[in-house]
């Protein structure tokens, strides 16, 4: 993404955004709410174009000002949205059996596939319900292998894990952290959470008001004397951190 900014009328939500997620990757992009992480997705996705600036994928024009170039379809993105988005009507199998039709990939391939995302995700024993059967940690853990079986060059999660309670977050921390570490992909993972940041991401970039005020590794952060990377740095340790190994 290069100096990409995003208005929405006359409110500016993301302003100059320049940011590289390399190959393989786990990049957290970390802000306060209303700073702009999820129009910054938007933009990654092709959602929306941005107003000025310019949007890579694989290094090729997706969008620049105004226009989108290449689809999202087209994008080889997966995206997990906070509030999910599961389909009612179809199984857990059929929801990865449905996404994998629509990228084109080889009928041949798809059982395979579906087999392995499950297995990686611990689903294999509920492939055949419906969401309204599943607890809530298993939602999330289809959420994820949807987002996975079409092998993705990058993941996007936007703030996952906000809306559940402890117990499940460590546990689907873990589990981020095994999946992420086989994945060939890049993920961006947004969250307003430190603590998630610091045992998820390898590199973390930090937003304010639209903009891009730090990038680095935390450890890098913490030199740094900018007021919001302070305040998130020193938000009250919470117990996820103590997952870290
Ligand atoms: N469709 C829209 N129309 C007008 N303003 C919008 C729209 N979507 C977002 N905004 C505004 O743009 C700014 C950035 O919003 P955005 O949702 O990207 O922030 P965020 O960091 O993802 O917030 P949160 O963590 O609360 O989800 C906010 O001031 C928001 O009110």
């Amino acid at each position: 993404m290069d100096q990409a900014s995003l208005k929405y009328g006359t409110r500016t939500a993301v302003s100059d955004v320049s940011l590289t997620i390399e190959t393989g990757e786990v990049l957290c992009l970390l802000g306060p709410s209303g700073c702009g992480k999820s129009s910054l997705v938007r933009l990654a996705l092709g959602l929306t174009p941005p107003s000025s600036g310019r949007v890579f994928v694989d290094e090729r024009e997706a969008s620049a000002n105004g226009r989108i170039i290449v689809p999202p379809e087209q994008r080889g993105l997966s995206v997990v949205f906070q509030d999910l988005g599961l389909w009612p009507h179809l199984s857990v199998e059929a929801h990865l059996r449905f996404v994998l039709a629509s990228r084109r990939i080889a009928r041949s391939e798809r059982e395979g596939a579906i087999e392995r995302t499950l297995a990686a995700v611990e689903l294999l024993d509920r492939r055949r319900c419906y969401p309204a059967e599943l607890s809530g940690g298993e939602r999330q853990r289809l959420a994820i292998a949807r987002a996975l079986v079409v092998r993705p060059r990058l993941v996007l999660l936007d703030e996952p894990l906000s809306n559940l309670d402890l117990v499940l977050r460590r546990e689907l921390i873990e589990l981020f952290r095994r999946l992420f570490a086989e994945l060939q992909a890049s993920v961006l993972y947004i969250t307003h959470d430190i603590r998630e940041a610091a045992l998820l991401g390898d590199r973390v970039a930090v937003m304010e008001h639209g903009r891009l005020v730090a990038t680095g590794m935390l450890s890098e952060l913490r030199s740094l004397e900018s007021p919001i990377v302070r305040e998130l740095l020193d938000s009250p340790a919470g117990d996820v951190a103590s997952t870290a190994p």
